[in-house]
Parts: structure tokens; C-alpha cells; sequence
């Protein structure tokens, strides 16, 4: 099956820190791909090299299979690469719906009806459709996340990324939102997930790649890679030969 997404040896550094250090893999067309690794570990700024909000020292980023290295991070969002942000960022005086519409009309470039319609259906799909009239600021975390999940959804994209989306849930509210997530996978679109909540993540994604000061330390099937000794010792902190 062809790539949505390719990283070949992208590096990038802030000063001593490393980021990102010759960091390779492929997201296959329709794919979940799940990230973990400790905090610090570079996750985001991976994130932030995919959407091209960060520049990377080095490499390329090939999305369905053209280079977009050097594309900027509004014609990648246009594009259709999109994510939600770790801490939700949404425009708190708003009404859900009102921040949903910023992002049909902004980042899919619709109008009118055709950008509510999407919206109306984003919503739905995300359960957020009972607080379209609610100001943003007043809703709760789970909403909130939802609301995330639906501003990324809104910019009709075909690779999604979600950062730490199920952090300081509830146990029913993570199997809902694993619920959304895997229903929008259903729909065709791709997804790499950043989670620290590894039963959410494993609910969700077929691969799984481990990250260490920027280094991809381990990858492969989700089982496989959370017995694996670089889990174990580096993700969990647990000593191997303890
Ligand atoms: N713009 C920047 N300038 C300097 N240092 C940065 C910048 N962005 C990130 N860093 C540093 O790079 C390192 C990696 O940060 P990043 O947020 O990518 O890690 P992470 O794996 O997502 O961590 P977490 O799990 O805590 O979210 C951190 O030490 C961070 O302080």
C-alpha cells in the first residue's frame, strides 16, 4: 500500500538539544501509527516538523509522495495535514460551532453552506452537536478534546495528528473518544497519535514507534513493541536486568 507520509533522516536541534536525530519512518495510506517515548523526547517537535510550523536541519517530509520540506505550514494545513494541540487551543470566546467554521472556512477554504455543512457533520461525528451554541471557554476537558478533534476534523484532511488527546480523561470518557478516533479512522483518513495513555493508544493503532532524544528506538507491531526491552527500560524506567 503507498505512503500518505515519509520521513527520511530528518534531524533538527535547539542548540544542545536534539529534537529529532535522523528520524525515518512511513505512515501507510489509511494507517494509525502511534507515538510514545518520555516526556522531553521530541514528540511534538516532530509534530511541528510534520505541519511545517518547525523547520528540520536536515531530511525531507514527503506527503503522498511529493516533498513538502520546504512548503509552509499553511499550504501543508490546506494540504490536508491537520492536528490537535496537547493543550487545546481553541478561541475561547467563541461558540463551538463558530470554531468550527474557522476552520472549514480557513484551512479547507470552504463558504457558506457548504462550510456548515461540514461542520454540522464534524460535530456530529465528534458529539459535540448539543454544544454547537456554547461559548468554547465554558466547556469541560472531554469537550474540549472534542472540540480539538473537531477543528482538525473541519480542515477535511487526509492525515491527522493527535497530540496527548486522551491526557486527564476519565476512563469512559477515553473509551469514547477512542470510539470517535476509531470511527474517523473508519472514514479513510490516516493518523499519527501521540499518547501517554497506552491502553487508549493500542485501542486505536496498528503500529507503534518509540522516540528517545529525537531517535526512533523501536517500531512494529503494538504488543511486540511495549515487551520490548527499549520500552521497558527507556519508556517505563523499569531496569531491564532488575
Ligand atoms: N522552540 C524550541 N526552542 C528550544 N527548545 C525547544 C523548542 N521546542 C522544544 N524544545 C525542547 O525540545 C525538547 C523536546 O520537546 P518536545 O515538546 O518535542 O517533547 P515531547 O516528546 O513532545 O515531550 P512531552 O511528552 O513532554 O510533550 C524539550 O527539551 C523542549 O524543551
Amino acid at each position: 500500500m503507498a505512503a500518505i507520509l515519509t520521513l527520511e533522516n530528518l534531524s533538527k536541534s535547539f542548540g544542545a538539544v536534539t529534537v529529532a536525530d535522523a528520524l525515518s519512518y512511513e505512515v501507510e495510506k489509511g494507517a494509525a501509527l502511534g507515538v510514545i517515548g518520555p516526556n522531553g523526547a521530541g514528540k511534538t517537535s516532530m509534530f511541528n516538523l510534520i505541519t511545517g510550523t518547525l523547520a528540520p536541519d536536515s531530511g525531507t517530509i514527503r506527503f503522498e509522495g511529493r516533498d513538502i520540506t520546504g512548503s509552509n505550514a499553511a499550504a501543508r494545513s490546506r494540504g490536508g495535514i491537520a492536528r490537535s494541540f496537547q493543550v487545546p487551543q481553541p478561541f475561547s470566546h467563541l461558540t463551538v460551532f463558530e470554531n468550527a467554521m474557522v476552520a472549514a472556512t480557513q484551512a479547507a477554504g470552504l463558504s457558506g453552506r457548504k462550510a456548515e455543512e461540514l461542520c454540522l457533520d464534524v460535530l456530529d461525528q465528534t458529539g459535540l452537536l448539543g454544544k454547537a451554541n456554547t461559548a468554547a471557554g465554558g466547556l469541560t476537558l472531554l469537550n474540549r478534546k472534542r472540540l480539538e478533534l473537531t477543528r482538525a476534523l473541519c480542515a477535511k484532511p487526509r492525515l491527522l495528528l493527535l497530540d496527548e488527546i486522551a491526557g486527564g480523561l476519565t476512563e469512559a470518557e477515553c473509551h469514547t473518544l477512542v470510539d470517535t478516533i476509531n470511527a474517523i479512522r473508519g472514514t479513510g483518513v490516516s493518523i499519527i497519535w501521540i499518547e501517554h495513555v497506552v491502553h487508549a493508544l493500542l485501542a486505536v493503532v496498528d503500529r507503534l514507534i518509540v522516540i528517545d532524544f529525537g531517535r526512533k528506538i523501536g517500531e512494529g507491531d503494538p504488543k511486540t513493541v511495549m515487551a520490548s526491552r527499549e520500552v521497558q527500560e527507556i519508556y517505563l524506567g523499569i531496569e531491564a536486568d532488575a
